[in-house]
């Protein structure tokens, strides 16, 4: 090809610095007339050239990165220059286009296309497209006409997003072809449309949001079934995470059962818990940890921390002090509200002093506690005139809730509580007995302690401290220490699961308004650190530690991760501690695809460490995503699944879903039941009467007696053992219930109270300040409890309660109209 070599125009010679333009070796060279000179390699031309002509000269527009004009050239040559460069651009182009191809098939064809793969895609292939769009003509003018028409079909998708799932789409729709008859086969029934799409979809991050009986097991067998058998993904590719360890077996056992009968000679992935993950990651490094007799026996556990705050109580008198201090946590200062309203019984009160009195609030608690600290005999009476009397010396003592204007707190009036005030003054002058006053405002102050031992002393009280071994035994025997050590202990976990540093303990207590937060972040990290003491002692560590030192051998390179698939099964329970553990193993691991299988209506493990929002929030928390909802069950008829779908939906902090069942019914299937039995209150016999309706229509169906707790089940279970009906019948706590199912469910205890379900316990204000947020809807958790337990029944679930005094849960079925059979007329729903 003869060199063609445009010079600037008779007018450009004035104006340019550029000498000619030509084409040597694959390049547009510009010489200027300086004698330096500039290439454009035509292999970075993104487009064709643009060739404006004006009416004594023309440019020439080169389209790279940026655009780049070369003006002023002669008009004829400049003609000839283009038209030469574009048949070496259009080469190039073609050459690009072809590679897009194969970039396209490498990461949009022969696998689901991953958030990760788009950038490349869209550096060499999307980018393509656009500037097809923008010079059309000389595309297809030079182009080949399949080079062409594949631009043309890239293009239709407006955006990169649009693009992304058009291929998706495709890939999808291809699978399903190609693998119909597997997914036919691969489990008991075929799958159906969604479960195929959660086993097809296979980007670097996954979520796979079920609700009850939806198949979350077959998906993942299949899903590792699909790889083994078509993506010659190797078994030990595939790292499967169950929640314990009966899940992890049963899953080994379902994987072997299927992959016999889909004729595959393979043996099973990776199916573990997390801690043996930890384990196998440590002995690959060949570390072979001793795991602590604290993890597999919590009553060692409980020993152990009961003799250490034992032991510093009875040695450490500041220790000692600190401890009494902050047996009762006061959370903000509204908390004490009902002590100046005197709205709330003694009975129900939730301070009791080391002297047994049960007072009414958190200063009479202090003043009492103090005098008993001090060997000072007192009696306490709850009134409106008196707290405290100290026989010995016929001295009362009474605690005002009053600022230092004298104002009372609370919203009661000052004239008459400064009345009341006067009159028990007038009234101790005149029958002369000695009155020792406290303020509110004392402790506001930090005062209170320093007011109290200044009264005493005036009126000559002998306040002697009673030595820390008696401290000991008074706590002991009044079973403050066991309380406490039982709140501390759950405490510990907490901080164990949610890796809290130091100051994040303190930042959490704080954050929650407890009082003192100083001094419990200071007693939480003592009582860490000779827990962690304790295990180096015994040369071992628990279960977060072997996750931390997996993870810390994951990223020095010591222990290699082998998986390109990790599957976790209930994600919705996952950890703070397991999800970090899990993005290490992502990030060091070579390219791996993660699925999470979960059911945010599900959630009910926060207490030991589940955070919910890695579900609710995966986007913001665990990253880009492919979403599949399995939306069909296969448990339960459609009385069960709207019924319990409504009542969890309530939070509208769950997911929606519309689930579909694959059983129909017309009438309802939850049935609730009073606990009247002649009369009186019986739940056991309403349960036996339950079972022996059921056992009169079908002898072998399984029945489960589900309650909120253990206790509950025990008392039904001995009533029933005198007369055992021929059906399997289980005994399952709600939170036990997971995963299991029977034909018919009999749920009891829905009782109103501390014990109730819901229960009106919020757990300890120190423990729910460490354990992950929770969300803001009432009961929250324990309305996916019940979600649960209903969900378990395959055909009729039985609801029996107390209709005299209705969990509100009860009461929320019957009066917001949820299409129960409300087989009791005790159960009046309140004139609307
Ligand atoms: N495609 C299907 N066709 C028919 N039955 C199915 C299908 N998929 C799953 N099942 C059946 O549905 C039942 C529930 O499945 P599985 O136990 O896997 O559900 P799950 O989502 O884990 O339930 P849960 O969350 O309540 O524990 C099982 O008996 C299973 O065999």
């Amino acid at each position: 090809m003869a060199q063609i070599i445009a010079n600037p125009s008779w007018l450009g010679r004035f104006f340019t610095r550029i000498k000619y333009v030509t084409i040597e070796q694959a390049s547009l060279v510009v010489y200027f007339k300086n004698k330096t000179s500039y290439s454009y390699p035509i292999g970075e031309f993104t487009n064709f050239p643009q060739l404006k002509k004006a009416l004594f000269s023309s440019k020439i527009t080169l389209i790279t990165n940026k655009s780049t004009v070369i003006s002023f050239l002669n008009k004829q040559q400049a003609t000839s220059l283009n038209d030469q460069l574009n048949v070496l651009v259009a080469s190039s182009l073609e050459q690009k286009v072809n590679k897009a191809k194969t970039l396209l098939k490498q990461y949009a064809t022969s696998e689901y296309l991953r958030d990760s793969n788009i950038p490349i895609l869209s550096k060499s292939v999307f980018s393509l497209a656009q500037q097809f769009s923008s010079a059309p003509a000389l595309w297809q003018q030079y182009l080949s006409p399949v080079n062409v028409k594949f631009l043309t079909i890239l293009n239709s998708a407006a955006t990169t997003e649009l693009a992304v799932a058009e291929l998706r789409q495709q890939y999808e729709q291809k699978q399903l072809a190609i693998k119909g008859d597997f997914y036919n086969k691969v489990e008991s029934n075929p799958l159906t449309l969604e479960q195929r799409l959660s086993v097809i979809r296979d980007n670097d991050k996954n979520l796979v949001l079920a609700a009850a009986g939806t198949g979350k097991t077959s998906v993942m067998i299949a899903k590792s079934l699909d790889l083994i058998a078509h993506n010659t993904v190797k078994p030990k590719q595939i790292l499967i995470l169950a929640y314990n360890k009966n899940a992890a077996n049963e899953l080994k056992a379902r994987f072997e059962q299927r992959a016999k009968h889909a004729g595959l000679n393979i043996q099973a992935p990776s199916i573990l818990t997390f801690h043996a993950l930890g384990l196998k990651l440590l002995q690959s490094a060949e570390q072979s940890p001793v795991v602590s007799k604290f993890t597999t026996n919590p009553m060692l556990l409980n020993q152990w921390l009961t003799q250490w705050v034992s032991n510093k109580i009875k040695s450490d008198p500041a220790f000692c002090k600190t401890y009494i201090d902050l047996l009762y946590e006061l959370k903000n200062i509204v908390s004490h509200k009902p002590e100046s309203h005197h709205t709330q019984t003694i009975k129900n009160s939730q301070y009791q002093s080391l002297a047994g009195y049960k007072v009414q609030g958190y200063q009479q608690l202090l003043i009492s506690n103090w005098l008993y600290l001090y060997g000072i005999d007192h009696n306490y009476t709850q009134g409106e005139s008196t707290d405290f009397y100290l026989p010995k010396y016929n001295i009362y003592l009474v605690h005002f809730n009053i600022d230092r204007q004298g104002n009372p707190l609370f919203g009661i009036k000052k004239a008459s509580y400064s009345e009341q005030i006067k009159h028990l003054r007038k009234q101790h002058k005149q029958n002369n007995t000695p009155l020792i006053e406290t303020f509110d405002y004392n402790w506001q102050e930090g005062k209170l302690e320093q007011r109290l031992k200044a009264q005493l002393q005036k009126h000559k009280v002998v306040a002697n401290f009673i030595g820390e071994q008696k401290v000991y035994e008074r706590l002991t025997s009044t079973g403050q220490l066991k309380q406490s050590i039982e709140k501390y202990l759950s405490c510990l976990s907490a901080i164990r699961v949610e890796q809290l540093s130091a100051s994040q303990l303190v930042e959490r207590i704080k954050q929650s308004g407890i009082k003192n937060h100083k001094n419990y972040a200071t007693l939480l990290s003592t009582i860490h650190s000779a827990y962690t003491q304790e295990l180096n002692t015994q040369g071992a560590i628990d279960f977060d530690d072997m996750i931390i030192k997996a993870a810390n051998l994951v990223k020095t390179g010591k222990a290699v991760v082998p998986w390109s698939h990790i599957l976790v099964d209930e994600f919705q329970d996952i950890s703070r501690a397991r999800m970090a553990f899990l993005n290490t193993l992502i990030k060091y691991g070579d390219n791996i695809r993660f699925t999470a299988v979960g059911d945010d209506w599900q959630a009910i493990y926060r207490f030991s460490g589940g955070k919910l929002a890695f579900t609710t929030r995966f986007n913001n928390l665990v990253g880009s995503h492919t979403l599949t909802m399995l939306q069909k069950t296969f448990r339960y008829n459609n009385s069960i699944s709207e019924i319990a779908g409504r009542f969890v939906m309530q939070n509208p902090e769950q997911y929606k879903k519309q689930i579909t069942t694959h059983t129909q019914v017309q009438s309802p299937q939850v049935i609730l039941l009073d606990d009247i039995h002649q009369g009186s209150k019986s739940v056991a016999e309403k349960v036996q009467q339950t079972i022996a309706t059921i056992n009169k229509n079908n002898s072998a169906a399984s029945i489960a007696v589900i309650a909120r707790y253990r206790f509950l089940l025990n008392g039904v279970q001995k009533h029933l053992e005198p007369k055992p009906v021929s059906n399997p019948v289980h005994f399952w706590t709600l939170h036990g219930s997971k995963g299991l199912e029977a034909d018919y469910c009999i749920i009891i205890g829905f009782e109103q109270g501390k014990l109730g379900f819901p229960g009106e316990h919020q757990g300890n204000n120190l423990v729910e300040a460490l354990l992950p947020v929770q969300d803001k809807y009432p009961h929250s958790e324990e309305r996916r409890l019940l979600y649960v337990g209903i969900t378990r029944a395959k055909h009729k679930a039985y609801l029996i309660a107390d209709p005299h005094a209705c969990s509100t849960f009860i009461s929320e079925l019957i009066n917001d109209n949820y299409p129960i059979h409300i087989a009791s007329k005790l159960f009046n729903k309140p004139p609307s």
